[in-house]
């Protein structure tokens, strides 16, 4: 009685090759034996499981690399600032947004100091950011005053599309060490911008250091210049405020306002006292209008 195995034709009955192995074994077995073919088959079929388990187990294992990869890739991505802000601050944004995506570890640089993007939205320098922007010198800076409302007038500035802010006080020109590093630097301090965006950066220890307007008209001499100032004592006074209560938050001690700022002996304004020396402006402007000549 057949049992069916022998009325298959031999192709599904004994396949000669499993997932692209050869099975030699059963492919030169005789079709009439049936019962060396079944146990053959069986032989076969346990070898074909096993080599299924055995390349299954190695795709599976691809699939999880892929995936793996792919997931690590993300959360590289994720791992990186991206400034949503410029999404909606171009007309191709929109466009731009799906494309930016990518990082890497090279230091790229076009001839002009400028971050390189690739064709592919890439950054060469393990930032994300969106095609066709790059990190650009500002075109405005705020000098000042400091206590006198430069963050608030810097980020109302910011609410424009056309202006991309530095996200923190960048301090180039004023602090030695930092200036030495050189224009590079200063560079890669700022947001990555579109060429019709400005970028501006503020840094209102600027307005009252004495080599700041030199460097600044050295590196560019059309540069905006936005100085914002306040009434002068009670800019000291917030100014005061603010190293008092920093003071206090480390426990130490820390004079009166009253103490510092009025001479001890005449009673007199003390204007070596910082607070009061940067609310006198008129002296620090004097140093900037004479910077160009
Ligand atoms: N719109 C507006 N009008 C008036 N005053 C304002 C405004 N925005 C900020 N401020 C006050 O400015 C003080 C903070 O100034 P800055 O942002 O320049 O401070 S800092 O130099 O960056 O530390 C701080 O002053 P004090 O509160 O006296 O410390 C802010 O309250």
């Amino acid at each position: 009685m057949s049992d069916g195995l022998t009325r298959m034709p031999p192709s599904r009955m004994l396949p000669s090759r499993v997932l692209g192995v050869p099975c030699p074994s059963v492919s030169l077995l005789p079709l009439e034996k049936s019962s060396v073919l079944e146990s053959k088959s069986e032989t076969c079929n346990v070898m074909s499981v096993k080599k299924k388990a055995f390349f299954l187990t190695i795709l599976g294992s691809t699939f999880l690399i892929v995936l793996l990869g792919y997931m690590g890739h993300i959360g590289a991505s994720m791992c990186f600032t991206a400034e949503p802000r410029h999404t909606n601050s171009s007309p191709t944004s929109s466009v731009s947004t799906t494309r930016a995506v990518g990082c890497t570890t090279a230091q790229g640089r076009s001839a002009d100091g400028s971050v390189i993007i690739n064709s592919d939205g890439w950054s060469e320098d393990g930032m994300l950011h969106l095609k066709r922007t790059k990190k650009r010198l500002p075109k405005a800076i705020i000098i000042g005053v400091r206590k006198a409302g430069t963050r608030a007038l810097l980020e109302m500035l910011n609410l424009h599309p056309k202006i991309a802010k530095a996200s923190s006080e960048v301090h180039y020109f004023d602090i030695a060490e930092n200036y030495e590093k050189g224009i590079d630097w200063y560079r890669h301090q700022m947001p990555y911008s579109y060429q019709d965006q400005i970028t501006i950066e503020k840094s209102p220890a600027y307005f009252i250091t004495e080599e700041t307007p030199q460097r600044i008209y050295q590196m560019n001499n059309t540069m905006k210049l936005l100085l914002i100032v306040r009434d002068p004592t009670e800019r000291a006074i917030s100014d005061y405020t603010q190293i008092y209560s920093h003071k206090q938050e480390k426990n130490k001690n820390y004079d009166r306002f009253e103490d510092l700022a009025l001479d001890p002996e005449t009673k007199e304004v003390n204007t070596h006292y910082k607070a009061i020396r940067t609310s006198v402006y008129h002296r620090h402007m004097a140093q900037w209008l004479n910077t160009s000549h």
